[in-house]
Formats: C-alpha cells, structure tokens, sequence
C-alpha cells in the first residue's frame, strides 16, 4: 500500500471507532476486508489509528474535524507534514483538502476527556500536565527476563540472535527496553524458551518490592494471564503459586506461559486457605495505560469508574479472607487516578483495623513507563 492508501484505511478505521466501534474490533474488520494488506501495512494503519486515538482532540482540532479525516490531517499537521503532499486523490490517497482543513489551532486543548480532567489533576497534582502529555506519545516495549532461566546478559545474546536489540535499566535488573525490531519478538527463541516475557517497567517494580522469600505460599487472586503470578514466581525459590480470577477463561493462557518460564501454578476456581502474600491486581480503569489503549481513554464514563471502584472494594473484601494474620495483602492497578488507588487503600483501612499500610508507590511515564500503583498492607 501507498502511504496515501494506508491513511485512507486509517481514515475509514477512524470513522467506524468514532461511531462506536471498539478499536480492536474496527482494525480486525478492516484487516479481513483487505487481503490485499500485507503484515506492514496492517502494522502501519493500526499506529496511524493509535496515534490518532492518543491526540485525539488535538489532532482533531488542528485537522478542522472530529472524523477519521480530520484527525489524519491534523496528525500530519502536528507532525510537522504537509497535508497535501499525501491528499492528492491520486491512487488510492485521499481526496485533496478543502478551505479550512488543516488550518486549525491545538492551542489549550486537552487530550483527556472533559470530565476526568479535574480528577486527573487532583491524583497527580504537580505532575499532571507532564504525565497528560506523555501519554500522547507511543509506550515502549518492556521486557522482563525470567531469572529462573537466565540473567539479563543471556536474554540479549539471545534476542540478539533473533536480531531483537534489547538493553538493560538501571532501575531494575530484570528489566530490558526492546530498541529494535520488536514485532520480531515473538517468533524468537529468547519469547519461545521462556527466558523473556513482556511486561511494562512499572509493574516489574512493583512486584520486585514485593515481599518474596522461599518457601512462601501466594495467591494471585486477579491473576489473568498471570502476568504478577509469573513476575513474582522468577524471584525466589519454593514458592506454592495459587491462580485465581473470576472469569476462569482469562487464565486460559497461564498454564502454557508458566510451562514456558519453567514455573508450577495451580489454578484454583475456588481458592481455599490462607497465604504469606494476596496479590489483587483488580479491574480497573487501565488510566495509567492510555498509551497503549488509547480507545478506552474515551470509552471509560463516570458510571464505569464508580462500577470500578465499587468492584475493586468488593474484591478487596474478598481478598482479605486469605491472608494469613502476618502476612501481607499488594492492592495494585493500572491507573493514575486517586478513587481507585489511594483512596479505595484508605477506605479498605478505615473498614479493616487488623491491616496497616506498610507502604504506597504510583509509578508513572516520568520515573518509570505505564501509570502503575501498588499499596501493600500487612495484616497484624
Ligand atoms: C487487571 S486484570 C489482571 C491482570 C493480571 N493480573 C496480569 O498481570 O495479567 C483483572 C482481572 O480481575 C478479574 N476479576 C474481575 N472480577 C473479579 C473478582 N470478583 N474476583 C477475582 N477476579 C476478578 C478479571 O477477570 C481480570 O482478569
């Protein structure tokens, strides 16, 4: 496809997300519609469609119109581009522009929606500008290296041999940023062997604070796919992993992921007992990755957060019947905002006396990558 094609795929993919279709689904359709689109070309739609959702209104702005052509207008604008050159209306490129297309101002306008705005900058305070402008731009891709088959060294060598550049981080030594080719990540030997995962900086920090040590029995009671499980098996010996979600279908995947780490996770549908450390990793509003969901910032409503929030409470309610007296309960999400973090760790203290707060830590795109909190509380 022509770069002026792949924005008029872009275009259409946009209109149907902006009458409603999910960002997903709205790709996935296009995709079957064109056979004629090679794995490059899906590749690039989907980030002209992502990078669109991220600056949605700021694009919209400077493109003259809230639709799937405004905002590629307005992208190429912001970009530094002239619209023109790839508006021809020659081929498959969309048709040139009109008067007032392109001549528009991003000046003031916020890429949150309205409403979130204020509780935004109440959770981030001084921050909240800077986080709300790093969330315009593409996330990186994280990997974290599984220690129980090889240290991060190892894991580039390998990558390295799939022609995948990874590099480690200061802040942790599991932790490596994919610098090139990372679409290739997949099919490498270092993803197949289980000697890497992907997983975002910020939850590796957080689970590496957790408390571990060998022999200790966890629950991850929203364990997903497992990514927390996984994190949290790879940092010691011994260790007895219970699975537990709601909706047994989301940990179709973990068996053959912990088979691949080198790990045992008992799935438990019903989970009984008590345990050293819960781990409740609950739905939330996913605020903290925006960059990569960029649909959900402008699907999520007022009514959807308080659900969440409500949700998260009964979980943690839930969740606390397991852990043993001693032992310790991380309440963690994937947002920025205060109702689900700080203030849900609050109301949960002020309703269980016997928990104490042992410490708190919301990681962001400025000191580390996604919007990451974790509250760990330890039973008396
Ligand atoms: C943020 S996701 C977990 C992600 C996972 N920990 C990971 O790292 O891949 C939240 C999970 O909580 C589950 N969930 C929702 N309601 C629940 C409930 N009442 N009890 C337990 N799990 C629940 C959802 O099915 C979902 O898989």
């Amino acid at each position: 496809m022509t770069p002026g094609a792949r924005i008029s795929a872009a275009i259409e993919v946009l209109d149907q997300i902006l009458a409603g279709q999910p960002a997903e689904q709205a790709l996935l359709r296009w995709s079957r519609s064109s056979r004629y689109a090679g794995s490059g070309d899906r590749a690039a739609v989907r980030d002209l469609v992502f990078d669109a959702l991220r600056c949605r209104n700021s694009h919209a702005a400077l493109g003259g119109a809230l639709t799937g052509r405004g905002l590629m207008i307005g992208g190429l604008c912001a970009a530094g581009q002239d619209p023109a050159l790839l508006f021809t209306g020659q081929g498959h490129a969309p048709a040139p522009l009109v008067a007032g297309e392109g001549a528009g101002s991003a000046e003031g306008v916020s890429n949150l929606p309205d409403w979130i705005r204020p509780l935004w900058d109440q959770s981030l305070g001084d921050s909240a500008q800077a986080v709300a402008a790093a969330m315009q731009h593409r996330a990186p891709v994280w990997l974290r290296v599984n220690g129980i088959k090889a240290d991060a060294a190892e894991a580039i060598r390998v990558l390295a041999g799939d022609r995948v550049d990874a590099m480690p981080d200061p802040r942790l030594a599991t932790a490596l940023l994919v610098t090139g080719n990372e679409r290739r990540l997949s099919q490498s030997r270092a993803y197949r062997d289980g000697l890497v995962e992907l997983q975002d900086l910020s939850p590796q920090l957080a689970c590496a604070t957790l408390p571990v040590a060998p022999g200790m029995r966890v629950l991850d009671y929203c364990a997903g796919g497992g990514g927390k499980t996984l994190a949290v098996a790879g940092r010691s010996d011994r260790l007895t992993l219970v699975a537990h979600d709601a909706d047994p279908a989301r940990m179709r995947d973990l068996p053959q992921r912990a088979a691949r780490a080198g790990v045992k996770v008992r799935l438990a549908p019903d989970p009984a007992g008590v345990f050293d450390l819960v781990i409740a990793d609950v739905p939330c509003s996913g605020s903290g990755t925006w960059r990569r969901t960029p649909d959900s910032k402008w699907r999520l409503t007022e009514k959807a957060l308080l659900d969440l929030v409500a949700l998260q409470a009964w979980i943690l309610r839930k969740a606390t019947a397991h852990v043993r007296p001693g032992g310790h309960l991380a309440y963690m999400t994937c947002s920025v905002l205060d109702p689900e973090n700080d203030a849900q760790a609050a109301a949960f203290l002020a309703e269980n006396p016997d928990f104490r707060q042992v410490s708190r830590h919301l990681w962001t795109p400025l000191d580390a990558s996604d919007g990451f909190f974790l509250a760990l509380l330890a039973r008396r």
